[in-house]
């Protein structure tokens, strides 16, 4: 690995902006394109020359070289000095040793890309082979001679004068199998999720506007220098993760509206996989090959399984796959340049045999031109005002802007800033679920009497804890500070659509957790507990006095269907009540359960655990509609959570 990425003036680029008729598959809209592999065979290095008799001799060589035309197929050719075993391959394009630099991959390879990144398509070029191959030499390049990453910076600012486009950049890598960010120190993992489109997403990660080359060295040079590496017995600096560049580029559409369309260009340096045996590592650097070796090992699954056709792709394997997935058998222009040591057979072997697997992988490439929006948190404050606004219920509207958050005084606070905080607390919660999941998982007793549900003991309806929950906010709202247009009156009837989504709101301002802190609990939850109750809530009540509390007193307010109404008035609320309650307590479940016990409720698979998962990492779920978030319909979400709900009689 070099250490610092060359300085390469812009206008050497400029005659290397040419839009290239030799790979038009690569650009044809909504069509397919096959993952392109291309070798590249690094020179043996000086300490590699001298340590031997002779001049070593290549193990790869290429064989069709006389009639190779660019764009046919090559047939690459490895054989063992030793015992003179052979291997051929049929890969997209050969880079040999004489080639010293990487330009002419770049003219060659990715030039031909990075038009359809102005037109809203994604690209990535990916370098793999093992360790001491020449990845992090082709992607980063040195001072004297730039490498892929530089090139395509390069290219792509000179066409960004002509089209008025903006770039941005990204960095970041993937090591012990975790994400983090080289551009902005941040104490956390960056966070990767994937929306219901099979976009994966990386959650907070820095990006850095950039307008010249100079800028780009400036601050790629300062995030290279906190990319991991190490000496190891076989590379003098050594990869210890994946990095990933990645230059996003924002060109103004043509439409009247003024949209903007955006394109991606990925360029990875794998870390390169490693023979412990040889590299003599341990302790740290020995667990480090052991995930980088872990997360080869899952992109190779994944591209068996993609050759072989197979229905699930096991894209979840590792972080690395999950990166890749767009780029394997997704919606992404793909490169892969193999790597080789032109002294070592074996692992040679083993990368271009990959590498001509990859090849037979099609991507449905596709340009993000449509409005991609992102999943976004539903303010749902703001939709329950519109709504009612739209209605002409503006005083209904009001009220809603008058229920605040238990954790926030009278200062109005976004749903999303609460949902945060809910967000933290989950995360707390997880953390001890988990800790506590396997040994309770054993313990538990899988069904429950359903009589439970209508015990009548020290039953505390759900809904009108929610109500209770609201008063006393108002009864606080209105003890603390005069009435300003956001207090709550009472002169109209919260009708029963009102009062659904004011109890989602409720749902939202109190977490799962925080309701536990109130000490509030329901029978719906006891009796689902069987289920979910691995942890020992007692243990939730934090006895740290800085944790928030939330600072009021759930009241009890008198039940409205205690007065006049009929035997069917009655159960129909209850039956409502208890339905809301159920969802709620669903919710909890989803937020809280392991994959396992996920499997155990019906109506959900595999697939659908992994989302949920996914899902609540990123937020947790608040309603039945954060389901429709990830990707399923309302009949589904109705669907699941009945066959849910039935499940509790049977
Ligand atoms: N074309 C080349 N010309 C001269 N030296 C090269 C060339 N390609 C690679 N090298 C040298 O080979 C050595 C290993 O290269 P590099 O660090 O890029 O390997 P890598 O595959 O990234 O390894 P790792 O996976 O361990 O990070 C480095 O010293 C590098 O400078």
């Amino acid at each position: 690995m070099a250490t610092r990425i060359g300085s390469f003036d812009t206008t050497q680029m400029e005659n290397l902006y040419t839009p290239s008729k030799i790979h038009s598959q690569h650009q044809q809209p909504g069509s397919i394109s096959k993952v392109r592999v291309i070798i590249r065979v690094r020179p043996f290095l000086p300490h590699e020359i001298s340590s031997t008799n002779a001049y070593p001799i290549s193990c790869i060589s290429l064989l069709n070289s006389e009639s190779e035309t660019f764009g046919d197929e090559v047939t690459v050719h490895l054989q063992d000095p030793e015992t003179s075993r052979n291997e051929c391959y049929k890969l997209d394009a050969f880079f040999g040793q004489e080639d010293k630099n990487v330009s002419e991959i770049f003219q060659r390879e990715v030039s031909p890309l990075i038009p359809g990144i102005f037109e809203g398509y994604n690209a990535t070029v990916f370098a793999y082979g093992a360790t001491g191959s020449g990845k992090t030499y082709t992607m980063q390049g040195s001072d004297e001679l730039p490498g892929l990453m530089s090139l395509s910076m390069s290219n792509i600012l000179s066409a960004c004068e002509r089209t008025g486009s903006t770039v941005a950049i990204s960095y970041y890598e993937v090591y012990l199998d975790r994400c983090y960010d080289l551009l902005e120190l941040k104490e956390q993992e960056i966070v990767v999720w994937e929306d219901k489109d099979g976009h994966v997403h990386l959650k907070g990660l820095a990006q850095v506007e950039v307008n010249s080359m100079s800028s780009f060295h400036e601050i790629f040079s300062c995030a290279l220098q906190r990319r991991k590496v190490a000496r190891t017995g076989l590379n003098d600096v050594s990869s210890r993760s994946h990095g990933v560049l990645v230059i996003t580029i924002s060109t103004p559409s043509r439409d009247s509206v003024g949209n903007m369309i955006t394109g991606k260009l990925n360029l990875i340096d794998l870390a390169g996989n490693e023979d412990n045996r040889r590299t003599c590592n341990d302790g740290i650097r020995l667990q480090e090959s052991s995930k980088i070796n872990l997360s080869l090992f899952a992109l190779s699954n994944v591209i068996y399984a993609l050759n072989n056709g197979m229905s699930r792709i096991p894209y979840r394997e590792s972080k690395l796959t999950r990166i890749l997935q767009d780029s394997l058998g997704g919606t992404s222009h793909a490169l892969m340049v193999a790597c080789l040591n032109p002294g070592e057979y074996q692992e040679s072997v083993h990368t271009v045999s990959l590498a001509a697997r990859s090849r037979h992988i099609s991507n449905s490439v596709s340009s993000a031109q449509k409005n991609t929006t992102p999943m976004v948190k539903v303010d749902m404050e703001a939709k329950l005002r519109a709504w009612l606004e739209s209605k002409g219920k503006t005083k209904s509207a009001q009220r809603i802007a008058g229920l605040r958050s238990p954790f926030t005084g009278r200062t109005p606070v976004s749903v999303n800033s609460v949902t945060k905080l809910s967000a933290n607390l989950h995360s707390s919660e997880a953390k001890f679920v988990s800790s506590q999941r396997i040994s309770n998982l054993k313990q538990r007793v899988p069904c429950v009497d359903s009589g439970n549900l209508f015990n009548n003991g020290d039953y505390v309806d759900p809904s009108m804890q929610a109500q209770d929950l609201a008063a006393a906010e108002t009864m606080k709202d209105k003890s603390d500070a005069p009435t300003e247009g956001g207090a709550l009156e009472s002169d109209e009837p919260v009708n029963n659509e009102e009062m659904k989504i004011i109890n989602s709101l409720n749902s939202i301002q109190l977490s799962p957790v925080s309701k536990r802190f109130t000490g509030l609990c329901s029978p719906q939850r006891k009796v689902l507990s069987p289920i979910n109750s691995n942890v020992d809530t007692t243990y939730l009540v934090p006895s740290d006095p800085k944790t928030p509390k939330p600072h009021f007193t759930p009241l009890k307010v008198e039940n409205k269907f205690q007065g006049d109404c009929t035997p069917l008035d009655k159960f129909n609320s209850q039956s409502s009540n208890l339905k809301s309650s159920l969802a709620q307590e669903y919710i909890e479940f989803l937020n809280a359960a392991s994959r396992e016990e996920l499997l155990q409720l019906k109506g959900i698979g595999q697939k659908m655990a992994s989302y949920i998962i996914e899902q609540r990492e990123i937020s947790p779920l608040k309603s039945l509609n954060d389901l429709e978030k990830i990707g399923l319909t309302s009949k589904q979400v109705h669907n699941m959570f009945g066959r849910a709900a039935r499940g509790v009689f049977e």
